[in-house]
């Protein structure tokens, strides 16, 4: 893929739970880091699952990250030294973070996304259907249905063992308690 040198754009790494987002978006982090590119990452603080202050994968992969609330806290630290941004869990934040990534990308900053494109329903989820529209380079990733083992594109909630309802909270933390991966054809919701 061809990325230019010194420009800023935005990179998107979207897909179901499971489907290895954080893991690639902590790659990329890695490699800008090799090259000793100025990285700052960051993370919604409603993400604690695993970590407070850390970006980590269901794999156990991690990279430093700075939990803020709102994206707009972003600016608090950026400076003109930094050149790569990352961001993760990008559904969670407010619509705010489309402009705050854009405004960077303008900056001449590489930002680097990653987040769900759809919730437990199987509806564009937050902030990232935008965010696929103005990338430059949008990775649409799968993981495995843990039913029947094609890739999958969704991630089912499951509460006591059972099928979310339609009607239940789009936001709920949680990883294999809660949710699996599903293909189409096995992802089910209760309406
Ligand atoms: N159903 C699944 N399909 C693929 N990988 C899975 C599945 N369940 C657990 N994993 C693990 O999750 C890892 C990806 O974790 P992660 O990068 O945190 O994904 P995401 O950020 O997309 O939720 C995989 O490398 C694998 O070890
Ligand atoms: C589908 C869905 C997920 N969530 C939550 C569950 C996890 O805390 C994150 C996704 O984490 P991952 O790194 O992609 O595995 O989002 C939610 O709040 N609502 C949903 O509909
Ligand atoms: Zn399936």
């Amino acid at each position: 893929m061809y990325r230019p040198i010194n420009h800023g754009y935005i990179e998107a790494v979207i897909g179901p739970m499971y489907s290895g987002k954080s893991e690639e978006l902590i790659r990329r982090l890695k490699r800008a880091k090799i090259a000793k590119q100025n990285v700052v990452v960051f993370k919604p603080k409603i993400d604690d699952r695993y970590s407070k202050e850390d970006v980590v994968s269901h794999s156990g992969e991690s990279i430093d990250a700075i939990p803020i609330n709102k994206a707009n806290e972003i600016y608090d630290y950026i400076d003109n030294k930094v050149q790569v941004v990352g961001i993760d869990e990008v559904q969670f934040f407010d619509e705010e973070v489309v402009s705050v990534a854009v405004d960077l990308a303008n900056k001449g900053i590489r930002v680097i996304a990653a987040g769900l494109d759809m919730d437990f329903k199987g509806e564009p989820f937050g902030p990232t259907p935008k965010l696929l529209a103005i990338a430059e380079f949008v990775d649409k990733i799968q993981a495995v249905c843990s039913v029947c083992g094609q890739p999958a594109t969704r991630s089912q909630r499951l509460i006591n063992g059972e099928p979310a309802r339609y009607n239940d909270p789009i936001i709920q933390v949680g990883a294999v308690e809660s949710y699996e991966a599903r293909c189409r054809k096995c992802h089910v919701v209760y309406k």
